[in-house]
């Protein structure tokens, strides 16, 4: 067996009969990725089903040729092939690169619904590249680490078998078994920075080093055991601060060192699938922490805020101003109150739905915990009545269920520990104008329905990510 059939055995055997999707391009490298796979599978070396999928990203005036070219050879190996269209435009050319990969993947993912082993022809020397480009832009440890052997994409797992094998092994092995391949025109463009680390940078480095590419895949994959240490260290700090999934306890950070806090924030973000912060953005956050309670400073990190409010911080994504938001809800048509939901409001800004039914009471508003409550339930209206839901309030003096004096409507909400930006995100219910219910906290308590008296119940549900 050849030392290519080797790296594949070993990367494939623990995955026996999950189904294979071979990322073929038609290039070298995916072409000795194809016809070694053909050949395991054609001597029963491997039993997984194979599925090759060829992405046209209509880039190049030959992305035709290469689509009939991948049909031929797979044809040729009586291998089953998808051809995905992707539509990729870019502004500038360093971008481009970027986006097709995104959409390549994404092509790749959406091929399969069952989990299957997504398998790329990266080689070490594509690594080598990797990682300059990954010193080039400044990266940590884990841009460092740069390509993995084995990771995930959507529910599927990646795996590269050939990031051991050098791309003159490739080749020798694509001669030796007479293969013919596509060569990409735009691969000898120097303007991309890949290109030109590919075509001037590595020669004249290897010149003087032989061996260099190996040494930097070396430093990749000590980069790759460095961030799985510092992974597990956020994970530990984690479960010591944080307070629920978005929300990270203040003081408990605080006791971390400067280097831990910005670990375990970056561990963090990761973790939410937000986009890395910088590091004078982590300075900020770690700058706020120590600033006034009253103070409820929001920093931007990425594409999304971390807020602190007294000893929490908030992650949130941006949010946008609603308070000018208002819907009706048509009562008319719940005139047989049979607890089915009559109306789904879709809330704005992500903030979920909102699912209202029409029963008798069957009991109280069910607390959560000393601020929420899971299905709010107040008198049904009367039929004249105008029944909205809005985000905006004028103050008025109310008086909660769990009150027993009333008080203005904004001492309420700061009384409920509500950071600020939620309470202008909570959904009120309105009667005309008159304040019903804050949903989700609390039912005015002239709204709260008697036993088995008409009743709507509002329930909302979080928006799904
Ligand atoms: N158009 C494509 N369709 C499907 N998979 C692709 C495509 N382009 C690249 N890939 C996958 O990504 C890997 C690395 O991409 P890269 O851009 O380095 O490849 P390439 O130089 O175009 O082709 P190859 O690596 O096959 O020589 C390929 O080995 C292949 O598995």
């Amino acid at each position: 067996m050849s030392l290519i059939e080797q790296a594949l055995v070993s990367a494939i055997s623990s995955h026996a009969n999950t189904p294979i999707i071979i990322a073929y391009s038609g290039g070298v490298d995916s072409q000795v990725l194809l016809h070694a796979l053909a050949s395991l599978k054609k001597n029963q070396q491997l039993t997984n089903p194979i599925t090759v999928c060829h992405v046209n990203h209509g880039l190049s005036v030959n992305a035709f040729a290469w689509q009939e070219f991948a049909q031929q050879q797979c044809s040729r190996l009586a291998l089953p092939l998808i051809i995905k269209q992707v539509n990729v435009q870019a502004k500038a050319q360093s971008s481009l690169e970027a986006l097709a990969r995104d959409a390549r993947y994404q092509a790749l993912v959406e091929i399969n619904s069952t989990s299957s082993l997504i398998i790329t022809g990266h080689h070490s020397d594509d690594q080598s590249e990797t990682f300059l480009l990954a010193l080039k832009r400044g990266a940590g440890l884990k841009g460092l680490a740069s390509m993995l052997a084995n990771s995930t994409l959507g529910k599927h797992k990646l795996i590269r078998p050939l990031l051991g094998v050098s791309r003159q092994a490739i080749v020798t092995y694509a001669q030796e078994q007479q293969l013919s391949w596509i060569e990409d025109e735009s691969n000898d463009d120097t303007s991309f920075d890949r290109n030109f680390i590919r075509q001037e940078v590595m020669p004249l480095l290897s010149a003087r080093w032989g061996s260099i590419s190996q040494t930097i895949n070396r430093s990749a994959e000590h980069c790759r055991a460095g961030q799985e240490l510092l992974d597990e260290l956020g994970e530990q700090d984690l479960l010591h601060c944080q307070l629920s999934a978005s929300v990270l306890n203040v003081a408990s950070l605080q006791s971390l060192s400067i280097a831990r806090f910005n670990n375990l924030i970056r561990y963090f973000l990761a973790k939410q699938q937000c986009l890395m912060p910088s590091t004078e953005q982590l300075e900020q956050v770690r700058q706020q922490l120590s600033a006034d309670e009253n103070k409820n400073p929001a920093i931007k990190v990425a594409d999304h805020y971390l807020r602190r409010f007294k000893n929490q911080l908030h992650l949130t994504a941006e949010l946008a101003d609603i308070s000018g938001w208002s819907q009706d809800i048509n009562i008319d048509e719940f005139n047989d109150f049979t607890h089915m939901i009559k109306a789904a409001i879709t809330l704005p800004d992500n903030l979920g739905r909102l699912s209202i039914s029409a029963g008798n009471n069957r009991g109280n508003n069910v607390r959560e915990d000393d601020t929420h409550i899971t299905s709010t339930v107040i008198i049904a209206p009367t039929v004249a009545q105008r029944v909205s839901v809005r985000f905006s309030h004028n103050n008025p003096i109310c008086l909660p269920d769990y009150r027993r004096h009333s008080r203005a409507f904004k001492k309420v909400l700061q009384e409920l520990n509500i950071p600020p930006w939620q309470r202008k995100r909570i959904p009120f219910l309105y009667y005309n104008d008159v304040l019903v219910a804050a949903i989700g906290f609390f039912v005015c308590q002239e709204f709260v329905p008697k036993n088995s008296q008409a009743a709507l119940y509002l329930t909302l549900e979080p928006e799904v990510k």
